[in-house]
């Protein structure tokens, strides 16, 4: 069982509005995002791009229905990009997510990835070369240092379509860095949609894990997907991604383990689909009485 005072439970607003795909949602408000998140019950959330980037107006909406920031996505371009780049844009973001209270910073390698990409996710993935490795591994221990002068972390995100995606590339990644310095996001879906087994990365990296994306997967839409050869964002459209409850994936052992570990962090369920098929709100609260049920927070 989770101990209250270690766990805090968020809900990222891709179920309200996509920000890979901004024309999902477009018609839902930030206000009507926050508000419907914790109506169903979260404190939490990450950033959106309907979010006011302005630290007093964010904080006051959030703080009026007892919500914080968790943290939020940062695309690196460590691969393909001068690095003195990629560092002049995580401190900005770095110093934003410090004024709203966030303790860790996803961070995901955007270089060479095929995620917004109209080619097959399964078939496409990148792979990363000896350069790729050395200058990603680098770059994101330097990225680390820079978090950490706010007393900050930075939480990797392994992710479909990227270079860092399966269990092989999250073993290069994770052995590759300094381990006090690049941690772990551990997101089921996109180890789930991959074909690999989330429960064997998380016992393996529970140490470095400090960050947690909760999504659940439709097995049926998976192999359709693949068999169509979609791109990872039809793939979102046609509904792979679901809440914890409502797909294919057991999150009972994850939870356990979670909790047996003394898992200090956030737990953000984050489920991005179609909201004209599935209401966010709805979902939001389908999720919540399910973490309820099977983790008992
Ligand atoms: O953490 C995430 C952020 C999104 O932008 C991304 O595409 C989604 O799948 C995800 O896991
Ligand atoms: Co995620």
């Amino acid at each position: 069982m989770f101990k209250k005072e270690c766990v805090k439970l968020g809900i990222a607003p891709i179920a309200w509005t996509n920000d890979d795909m901004p024309e999902l949602g477009s018609e839902n408000t930030f206000e009507q995002c926050i508000s419907e998140m914790a109506l169903a019950g979260f404190t939490g959330t990450e950033l959106g791009n309907k979010y006011p980037r302005d630290v007093s107006k964010l904080k006051k909406a959030l703080s009026l229905r007892n919500m914080e920031v968790a943290s939020a996505w940062f695309s690196a371009f460590l691969t393909t990009m001068p690095l003195e780049e990629t560092e002049q844009e995580f401190i900005k973001h770095r110093d934003f997510l410090y004024e709203m209270g966030a303790k860790v910073i996803v961070v995901s390698e955007q270089g060479h990835s095929i995620q917004k990409e109209n080619i097959s996710v399964l078939d496409h993935k990148p792979v990363f070369n000896k350069e790729d490795w050395e200058k990603l591994t680098k770059g994101l221990n330097k990225l680390g240092e820079l978090a950490q002068e706010k007393e900050m972390d930075i939480v990797f995100h392994h992710h479909m379509g990227t270079g860092i995606q399966t269990t092989d590339d999250i073993d290069k990644l994770m052995s590759q860095t300094d381990p006090s310095l690049v941690y772990l996001l551990f997101d089921t879906g996109h180890l789930y949609f991959s074909g690999e087994d989330p429960l064997a990365v998380l016992k393996r990296y529970l140490p470095r894990i400090k960050h947690v994306h909760l999504k659940d997967v439709r097995l049926d839409i998976a192999s359709r997907v693949k068999q169509a050869g979609l791109s990872f964002l039809d793939a979102v459209k046609e509904g792979v991604f679901t809440v914890p409850g409502d797909g294919d994936f057991d999150f009972e052992p994850v939870f356990k383990w979670l909790a047996d570990s003394d898992y200090r962090g956030w737990l953000l369920v984050e489920a991005e689909q179609d909201p004209a098929k599935a209401n966010p709100l709805e979902y939001a609260q389908i999720a919540r009485k399910y973490i309820k049920h099977k983790a008992g927070i």
